[in-house]
């Protein structure tokens, strides 16, 4: 699996703690973030950084803002991404699970390292269930291609 990591200058330390957690697991991974000296602008980040998974060259992106919400409202503009904001361990399954999620999104500004880790690392090792959530998601693609 190769993951594509993003975060604005709000992210940083949730950035360095799923790099350690990447790390960890062996997981190959390209870090874009900011060098978070300054404040940026989260699109400058998600944008590329989702259409790196949509394209086909990451298989997932974790995108950390202060609250994971700029960077998922961006990330879902772009055709292909399904981008889950996630801060509890039952979501991070179920997204994976139901939705097949493939850019995870979290805010440094909302939870501490140790449960971002956690989801973190529950959404890497999850697998899509497919059946009837795999018509669902089917729905959600046949709109974008209108
Ligand atoms: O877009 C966001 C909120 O939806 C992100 O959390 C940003 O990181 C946040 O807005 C940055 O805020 P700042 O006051 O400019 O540091």
């Amino acid at each position: 699996m190769k993951v594509i990591l993003t975060a604005d200058h709000a992210g940083m330390i949730l950035r360095n703690e799923v790099i350690e957690l990447l790390n960890e697991l062996g997981i190959e991974y390209e870090d874009t973030g900011c060098d978070c000296k300054s404040s940026v602008d989260y699109p400058d980040y998600a944008l590329p950084a989702a259409e790196r998974v949509a394209n086909g060259e990451f298989d997932r992106g974790i995108f950390i803002c202060g609250t994971g919400i700029g960077m998922s409202i961006a990330a879902n503009k772009v055709k292909g991404v399904r981008c889950a904001l996630v801060h509890d361990v039952y979501s991070a399954k179920l997204t994976r699970l139901h939705n097949d999620s493939n850019v995870l999104a979290m805010g440094e500004r909302v939870i501490g390292p140790g449960p971002a880790r956690e989801i973190a690392r529950i959404w890497l090792e999850t697998e899509f269930d497919g059946g009837r959530h795999a018509n669902r998601i089917g729905k959600v693609s046949a709109y974008e291609e209108k």
